[in-house]
Formats: structure tokens, C-alpha cells, sequence
């Protein structure tokens, strides 16, 4: 087992390394990637079904673009504490209030906590409707499952903080363009990290096998 320091010296090099290999992706590729992911979402049963979906909206460069992707109940992440590495999920409303969201930390639109005067549905609120898929982004993922972010923890402080509550443990997607998947075990992980559940890439959807004993709960 490697030490803590160990694991995130590891993650950061591989980071460093899977970021300058995105850098070199044209965009036209990006759009053609993402285009290929979107329609493959649409025949994941989960998603079929989903009354509350949390979607990431997608930065300019180095991820797959979530534009393409449509959704009926959509939630949007807003980092409400740098210092703590926390975020929310609001609710949008409609096309135009999608549109209409003002631009965040590395040029990524986040929602506004009031909508029109009042407070936007915020996923982790118990009268919410229940998340049943996250739509992740990531640096990299394995085909073990593993996600490698860009190292503050929103997603697995978000997740822990949803179930905490005692809420079933949504679907988690990963979203990964051809350059973002790694070999089985290429990712370290740490008991914090969340594996997904799912994997799309523009050629194949991975599914996990559930471990035995393990919990849909969890
Ligand atoms: N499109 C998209 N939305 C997302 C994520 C993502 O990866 N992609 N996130 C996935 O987690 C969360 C935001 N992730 C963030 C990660 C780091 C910093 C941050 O504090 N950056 C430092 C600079 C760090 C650096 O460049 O070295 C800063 O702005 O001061 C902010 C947001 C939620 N929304
Ligand atoms: N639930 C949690 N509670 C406390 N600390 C956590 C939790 N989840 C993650 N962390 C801590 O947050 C830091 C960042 O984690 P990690 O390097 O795994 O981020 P990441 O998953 O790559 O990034 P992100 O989720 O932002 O995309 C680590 O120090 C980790 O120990």
C-alpha cells in the first residue's frame, strides 16, 4: 500500500503527462468524440429512466463537451468553498437559463444559487428529487474504473456528501475522449476516490461488474 504522499505524487505526474497528451487533440476532434459520446449515453438504461441527472458543463479545451447532451431534470455543479473543496448541484430550468449562466473558475458557467428571485432545487437538499446518474469529467480514467481529477476532491467530497444523507448512490458516468482512458491499474486511488460505474468512450461503454457483497448503497 503506498503511502499518502507517494499516491498523489503518482497522480500528479500522470496529470501532468495525460494533460500534455490532451493539449495536442484538435478541437474538431474534441466535437466529433463528443458528439459519438452523447448519442451513447442515450441507450444506457439508468439514463433512460433518471428523473435527476448532474452533468458537468464542459470547460473549452481538454474534456469531453457535455453541449451535445440532452436531458430532461438537469443538475449543474457551483463550487461554493474553494478553501474546503466543496460544490452543489443546482437545478436549470430551461434552455435559456442554461445559456444565460455566468462564467466561473477556468471559464466554466456555473449556476447561481437564486433563480429568478428564488432558490434554485439544490441536489443535496433532502426534498430534492433523487440524483440517478452523475455525468463525471475527469483528467483520465482506467478500465478498472478509476478516475484521476484534477486533485481538489470536489466530486468525491459531493458523492460522500450525498450519500451521507442516506440517499441511494446515483449512477456514476465517466465521460472520457479516446486519449483520457488508461490501462486497468494505471490510476492510483485512495480510500477517498469514487470508482464509476460506467465509462463512455466514443467506441465502447465499459460497465462494472459490482464486487461481491458490495452494496448498491454505497
Ligand atoms: N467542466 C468541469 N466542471 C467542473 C469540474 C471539472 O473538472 N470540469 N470539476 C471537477 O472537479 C469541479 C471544478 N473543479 C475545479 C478544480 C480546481 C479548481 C481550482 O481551484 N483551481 C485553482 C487553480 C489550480 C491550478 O490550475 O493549478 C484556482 O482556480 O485557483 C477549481 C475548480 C466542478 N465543475
Ligand atoms: N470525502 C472526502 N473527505 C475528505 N477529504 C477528501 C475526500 N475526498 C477527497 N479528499 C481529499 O481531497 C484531495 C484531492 O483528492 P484527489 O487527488 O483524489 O482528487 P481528484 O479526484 O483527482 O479531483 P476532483 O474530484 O476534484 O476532480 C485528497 O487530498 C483527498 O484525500
Amino acid at each position: 500500500m503506498p503511502s499518502l504522499q507517494c499516491l498523489s505524487k503518482q497522480k500528479r505526474l500522470l496529470r501532468k503527462a495525460v494533460s500534455a497528451c490532451l493539449g495536442r487533440v484538435p478541437t474538431a476532434s474534441i466535437d466529433a468524440q463528443s458528439n459519438e459520446i452523447a448519442r451513447r449515453i442515450q441507450a444506457i438504461p439508468e439514463f433512460k429512466t433518471a428523473g435527476g441527472i448532474s452533468c458537468y458543463l464542459s470547460m473549452p479545451l481538454n474534456e469531453v463537451a457535455t453541449g451535445p447532451i440532452t436531458t430532461h431534470r438537469l443538475f449543474v455543479p457551483k463550487i461554493t468553498s474553494k478553501e474546503n473543496s466543496l460544490m452543489d448541484c443546482f437545478e436549470i430550468y430551461s434552455e435559456e437559463d442554461l445559456e444565460s449562466l455566468p462564467s466561473g473558475t477556468w471559464g466554466i458557467k456555473e449556476p447561481d444559487p437564486l433563480y429568478d428571485g428564488k432558490a434554485r432545487a439544490n441536489a443535496l437538499e433532502e426534498q430534492t428529487e433523487q440524483l440517478d446518474v452523475i455525468l463525471l469529467p475527469a483528467v483520465a480514467y482506467d478500465r478498472s474504473f478509476s478516475r484521476l481529477g484534477h486533485g481538489k476532491g470536489y466530486y468525491d467530497r459531493f458523492i460522500a456528501a450525498y450519500t451521507s444523507r442516506g440517499r441511494r448512490r446515483p449512477l456514476l458516468v465517466g465521460l472520457s475522449l479516446r486519449e483520457q482512458l488508461l490501462e486497468s491499474g494505471a490510476i492510483p486511488m485512495s480510500d477517498f476516490d469514487w470508482k464509476v460505474d460506467v465509462v463512455v468512450t466514443p467506441d465502447e461503454i465499459l460497465v462494472r461488474e459490482k464486487e461481491r457483497g458490495e452494496s448498491t448503497t454505497q
